[in-house]
């Protein structure tokens, strides 16, 4: 088994408060990992400590065996941030933000064919016909599948999603769901923040908890509580910590198996 993603003794400030205490990770190739967690649990900001998007102050990441640098063979990994404006006030088509996700580092021009890719890839998220449409006319949630279009296109060896498919009505996680299946069939690693597990409970085999910036578990999926994965289940969950600890640092509603 090649490890594909490493973090040990991960530690992170932010605002003078240490946001991650030592987190350690081990992703192998072709794993599924579901990082859950309440709110403020540390889930982004580890995220972003993978790709290197915040300094740690203390531990260190791999990624394919390589430290976090110039070095971390980037074209091979998709990212895909939290919940962001896709359109950040550029004037470009749906079209042209996924090719962007095309280019890297030694790559400033689109690969021939990196149109039909683009399609293709806004098709997967039911996209496709708004292909040359700006952006910035776009829905909050579309541009959220914009955006995951633009991390599938590379066609990654490794994803890192966070919260991939919030404020995404059910058929499109759906269809999103259907697409990551295809590209871990094929081996792609990926490590998802997720809120709740949703419609890609499939997928994950193993979910990492943290709570206040610390791995709490780190192995079988929690199990949702009934009538959660009935897919018309309203998905409504009150967002109090109290309520959280006593779910054990996870959103209210769902527990793990001990
Ligand atoms: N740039 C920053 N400066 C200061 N504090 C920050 C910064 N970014 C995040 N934090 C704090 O770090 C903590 C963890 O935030 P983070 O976004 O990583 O949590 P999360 O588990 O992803 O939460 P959510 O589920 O709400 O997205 C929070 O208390 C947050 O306020």
């Amino acid at each position: 088994m090649t490890e594909v993603v490493r973090a040990q003794g991960l530690r992170v400030d932010l605002g003078g408060a240490t946001i991650l205490h030592g987190v350690e990770l081990a992703v192998d190739d072709g794993e599924v990992v579901g990082l859950l967690g309440a709110n403020g649990s540390g889930k982004s900001t580890f995220v972003r400590a993978l790709v290197g998007a915040v300094p740690s102050q203390a531990g260190s990441v791999r990624l394919f065996g390589t430290p976090l640098g110039r070095d971390v063979p980037w074209h091979r990994i998709g990212y895909v941030p939290q919940r962001v404006s896709a359109a950040a006030g550029v004037p470009a088509t749906a079209a042209e933000v996924v090719t962007s996700g095309l280019l890297h580092g030694r790559r400033l021009v689109p690969p021939r064919g990196a149109r039909r890719r683009s399609v293709e890839a806004l098709a997967v998220v039911g996209l496709a016909d708004v292909a040359d449409r700006a952006v910035r006319e776009l829905s909050g949630g579309q541009q959220q599948r914009v955006l995951i279009a633009r991390a599938l296109v590379r066609r990654p060896d490794l994803l890192l999603l966070d919260e991939p498919v919030a404020g995404v009505d059910l058929p499109s996680q759906e269809a999103f769901a259907r697409a990551l299946a295809g590209l871990v069939a094929a081996g792609t690693t990926v490590v998802v923040v997720l809120h709740e597990l949703g419609a890609l409970q499939p997928l994950v085999r193993r979910c990492v908890v943290l709570r206040h910036g610390r791995v709490i578990h780190d192995g079988a999926p929690p199990r949702p509580s009934p009538g959660h994965d009935d897919p018309h289940h309203e998905h409504v969950h009150p967002h109090d910590a109290a309520l959280a600890d006593e779910a054990g640092g996870l959103v209210p509603a769902v527990r793990w198996q001990e």
